[in-house]
């Protein structure tokens, strides 16, 4: 048996007012921290039809320069039934000065986004660096994100897609609320 080892001791905050204090790079990301969720339609030339799905996103941070960055999607009915679970993600903002950022997001699906960018008070905006595949993944060769925060404190999410021979165009928008 190993020797017991304490949990670990640190915290992580989705909210500027949580402990730990956040980091003083960090200051133009603020406005992401938290709970999101809503609905976006989505779509591709690829595909027989467009979708409508639903969304929830979280930012948060433990006091270093960089947010943690998870999100989870599924297709939902016109009565907002769930149908089945869509994309998954998870990863990291690493910020740097004057608001620029390099990221780095995962799928279940094979696919590793990393993105270089901008974010400043209520627009983020990113565009990928390089797109790693695993060997089964479908071809993705380059996307785009915009986050942009509404006068009605809305996250409005836009994603672009360079896939399957396709030219970068959109692939899905939504419009999310702050749930915490
Ligand atoms: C909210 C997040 C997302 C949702 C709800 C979503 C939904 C979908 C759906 C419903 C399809 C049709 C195939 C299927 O039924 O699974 C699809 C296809 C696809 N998506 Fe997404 N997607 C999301 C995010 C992404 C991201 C982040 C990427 C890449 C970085 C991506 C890349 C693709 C590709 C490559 C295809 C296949 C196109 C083809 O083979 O014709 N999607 N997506």
């Amino acid at each position: 048996m190993p020797d017991h080892v304490p949990a670990y001791p640190y915290s992580e905050a989705s909210s500027p007012d949580q402990a730990p204090k956040t980091h003083e790079l960090l200051k133009p990301v603020l406005w992401l921290l938290g709970t999101w969720r809503g609905r976006g339609r989505g779509t591709y030339p690829t595909l027989a039809d467009d979708f409508t799905y639903a969304q929830e996103v979280t930012f948060s941070h433990d006091g270093r320069p960089f947010l943690r960055y998870e999100a989870k999607a599924w297709l939902i009915d016109g009565q907002d039934g769930p149908l089945r679970p869509a994309a998954r993600e998870s990863g990291w903002w690493r910020v740097q000065p004057e608001g620029r950022v390099e990221a780095l997001i995962t799928q279940p699906t094979g696919i590793v986004e990393v993105m270089v960018g901008d974010v400043g008070e209520g627009l983020a905006e990113l565009a990928s660096h390089t797109v790693a595949l695993t060997p089964t993944a479908k071809d993705v060769t380059a996307t785009r994100r915009r986050y942009t925060l509404t006068e009605g404190a809305t996250l409005d999410f836009v994603h672009d897609l360079a896939a399957v021979g396709q030219p970068l165009q959109h692939h899905l928008g939504a419009r999310l609320g702050r749930v915490a």
